[in-house]
């Protein structure tokens, strides 16, 4: 199966249209306030209306109360959630919906092979790369090399671009690459060339 392409931290519905035209798999809406990239609610709808229902949509959180992500499911009606701090499993499952979790890695990062053991209702993984003190989305890359074999798919995240993904993609051979920071021109703002490149060269690996 070839790798699926996720991309994440839209905030204008024309770029997740062009993504999606593009043909990712995967489109990620941040709602953390404090970042960037933060989506209210109110422009939670447009983003929705732009992206069709084949495609995932994902709703990112970095620690939210059970409340803002009930909010967030009625405004973006995600098909998935992606929990990014340090929520439970049984704080993830609540909402009845599939769930994929991050891991922070690099420094600090410990034993993957045995935190993925906390999340056994996790649909997949995102190892991100990972700036102490920052929430996430930093174009962070870690070291790809050596990873465990985990339960469950792999979304490979963290300083990942059109000139690294193929690379990327050889050495770690997950079920999807996601990138934010190496797609845009600014924070939040997507940069067509550098999408249309990032798929390019993400299918070139030929996987
Ligand atoms: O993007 C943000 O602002 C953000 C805020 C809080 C937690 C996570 C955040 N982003 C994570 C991601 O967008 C993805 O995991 C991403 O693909 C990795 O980001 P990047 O290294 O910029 O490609």
């Amino acid at each position: 199966m070839s790798v699926r392409i996720k991309f994440c931290g839209f905030t204008r519905a024309a770029d997740a249209a062009l993504a999606a035209a593009l043909g990712v798999h995967a489109i990620g809406v941040v709602h953390v306030p404090g970042s960037k990239r933060h989506v209210p609610l109110d422009a939670m709808p447009a983003i929705r209306a732009a992206v069709p229902a084949h495609i995932d949509l994902v709703a990112l959180f970095v620690n939210p109360d059970a409340d803002t992500v009930r909010a967030v499911m009625a405004a973006l009606q995600p098909s998935l959630l992606q929990f990014h701090g340090d929520e439970a499993d049984a704080f993830c499952t609540q909402f009845g919906m599939p769930f994929i979790k991050a891991m922070a890695m690099g420094e600090g990062a410990g034993d993957i092979g045995l935190r993925q053991k906390d999340y056994p209702s996790a649909q997949a993984f995102v190892l991100d790369g990972h700036v102490p003190g920052q929430l996430g989305g930093q174009g962070e890359r870690f070291a790809w090399a050596g990873l465990p074999i985990l339960d469950k798919p792999i979304y490979l995240a963290g300083g990942l671009h059109a000139g690294n993904v193929a690379e990327a993609i050889r050495t770690v051979t997950p079920f999807a690459v996601d990138a934010s920071s190496g797609i845009e021109s600014a924070p939040g703002v997507k940069d067509a060339d550098k999408m249309r490149d990032f798929i390019r060269a993400a299918r070139a690996d030929g996987r």
